[in-house]
């Protein structure tokens, strides 16, 4: 069957007993998971569970990842990360073209630096921006190549407070412009609920949880509903809020 066809009728993102082990120490141990074409999921978990080891396999990335059955990812994935991966020789607009050719690529690349805020930023150097800018062109670098599925592990988890509120909105805005499915990794419960419709909690090795987020956009962390996720989401993850 043709890609395109297949897409129609399947989940952007199919896995079927995905397992992987380091050193005879299993780190995913089968997982099933479908992800729908546009939904956007948000992956949580302790440190060392093994979420970047399952964003790492859905990328296609780490070839010692087996599986029972399937691994399936649309063809066009982006993936951002923690640090933005900017080249320090290339200004921004090379960067966010890097590895696109054609004569709309540059048009697009414009396009998408003044989607993320950067617009006359262009012929900056990376050196030049600060952490979050630089986190806005690695994102403008994600949408030049249109994905169909956004992989993100913890792209904001080096960005002060105020800047991470601010990318929330951006992420959130980008993708109901664009619509990809996307996987964020965090560790950040609150921002798995305020951006994602979907939050999984990854725990030895197996989806503990597997939660939908049914409330509006935009959402406020003031909203009482939004706190009995919360409260799902840190007893999965084993914290109890003694404080309270
Ligand atoms: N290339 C590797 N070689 C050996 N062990 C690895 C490798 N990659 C990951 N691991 C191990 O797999 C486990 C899961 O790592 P992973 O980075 O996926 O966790 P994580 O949930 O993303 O953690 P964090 O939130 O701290 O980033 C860890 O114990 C890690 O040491």
């Amino acid at each position: 069957m043709a890609p395109h066809t297949e897409q129609l009728t399947r989940p952007a993102v199919r896995l079927r007993g995905l397992t992987r082990s380091f050193d005879g120490r299993t780190v995913l141990d089968g997982i099933d998971l479908d992800i729908p074409a546009g939904q956007f999921v948000a992956l949580l978990g302790h440190s060392g569970s093994g979420k970047s080891t399952l964003l790492r396999a859905v990328a296609g990335l780490d070839h010692e990842v087996t599986g029972s059955g399937q691994l399936t990812a649309p063809a066009r994935v982006s993936v951002v990360f923690q640090d933005s991966r900017l080249l320090p020789w290339r200004r921004v607009l090379d960067n966010v073209l890097l590895g696109t050719e054609g004569k709309e690529a540059a048009a697009k690349g414009r396009e998408a630096l003044a989607e993320v805020g950067l617009k006359g930023r262009e012929r900056a150097w990376p050196n030049e921006l600060s952490g979050g800018e630089a986190q806005r062109a690695a994102l403008a670098r994600s949408l030049v190549r249109e994905p169909e599925l956004l992989l993100a592990d913890e792209p904001f988890g080096a960005l002060d407070a105020l800047t991470r509120i601010r990318m929330h909105t951006l992420l959130r805005e980008l993708w109901e412009r664009h619509k990809p499915s996307v996987l964020l990794v965090t560790h950040d419960v609150d921002e798995a609920i305020v951006l994602a419709d979907r939050v999984l909690v990854l725990d030895h090795g197996r989806i503990g949880l597997d939660l939908t987020i049914d409330r509006p956009h935009p959402r406020s962390y003031r909203d009482p509903l939004l706190g009995e996720y919360r409260e799902r989401l840190l007893a999965a993850l084993g914290v109890t809020e003694d404080h309270k």
